[in-house]
């Protein structure tokens, strides 16, 4: 089922299967429409159960058609931790479909875990703003912001996206900040991250935010609904995606959806 609500396109899957299989062909999609467009693609991935989601890329049609070759690989946020680790961002994105496709080593631009976070924050700013200039990373038509082809999100269940925690001061950076860091987010095990910045997420021309399971709902509530904001409602990260001028799609499952799809019934009854 999809939904076009004021926060984006909401499509609730009744299954995970029928989920992987319509982000893999939105995916699919983006890759071919940029690919026609400027001869790339540039996608940022972040991490949580959406890699396992996206594994369906590894899988017949998509591993055949896809143009692996054009493809330039970012992280939304990563966590400072050896690649190695099974936390990384960077190692479940490896594991699950980095490893299992032909895409070139050299493109794929994970971030530096021997530093401290500030710097591995300064040092991946950088390589973005090289990857503005080498244009493989577009520039945003409204301000000086990369403008990435697609970003994809999860939901954490504090409402988090990418390393942007609930009351943190990375929420209030502005355009010129596009890389910042945590040494203490509220996600535990608690690990220094790296993270995009709202204003980069924002100017991407496709934003695919992803959660699942009934854990997520009340974040997916709190992020989308319509009648979730005023003093009470805590503004959750997630709610503070509002693409420029790209486009916003929600990928749910039936629980993630749950609490969203009980506030639109009840409001529709109120009209
Ligand atoms: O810590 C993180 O969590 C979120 C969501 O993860 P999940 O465990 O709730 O599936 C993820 O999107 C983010 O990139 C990651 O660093």
């Amino acid at each position: 089922m999809a939904l076009h609500l004021e926060r984006g396109e909401v499509r609730i899957h009744e299954s995970l299967e029928e989920l992987k299989t319509d982000l893999a062909d939105y995916i699919a999609e983006i890759s071919e429409a940029s690919v026609k467009k400027r001869g790339l693609f540039a996608i940022a991935l972040s991490g949580g159960s959406l890699i396992s989601l996206i594994s369906k890329l590894s899988e017949t049609p998509y591993s055949k058609t896809m143009e692996w070759s054009k493809w330039y690989i970012f992280w939304a946020d990563d966590r400072l931790m050896a690649k190695s680790h099974a936390d990384s961002n960077y190692r479940l994105a490896k594991d699950c479909l980095l490893s299992k496709v032909p895409i070139i080593p050299s493109h794929v631009h994970s971030i530096n875990d021997t530093v401290s976070a500030e710097e591995a924050a300064g040092e991946y700013e950088f390589l973005i703003r090289q990857s503005v200039k080498n244009r493989i990373v577009s520039v945003s038509e409204t301000s000086d912001c990369p403008n990435f082809d697609l970003i994809l999100l999860e939901v954490g269940v504090d409402g988090h996206v990418a390393s942007l925690f609930p009351n943190q001061s990375a929420l209030e950076e502005r355009e010129e900040e596009w890389v910042t860091f945590t040494t203490d987010s509220s996600k535990k095990p608690s690990h220094e991250r790296i993270t995009f910045t709202l204003p980069v997420i924002n100017s991407a021309s496709n934003i695919a935010v992803v959660a699942t399971g009934d854990s997520k709902a009340e974040a997916v509530h709190l992020a989308a609904a319509a009648d979730s904001t005023g003093p009470e409602c805590p503004v959750v990260p997630a709610r503070m995606i509002h693409p420029v001028k790209g486009k916003l799609v929600w990928f749910l499952d039936k629980p993630a959806a749950s609490k969203l799809e009980a506030s639109l019934m009840s409001n529709s009854y109120k009209l």
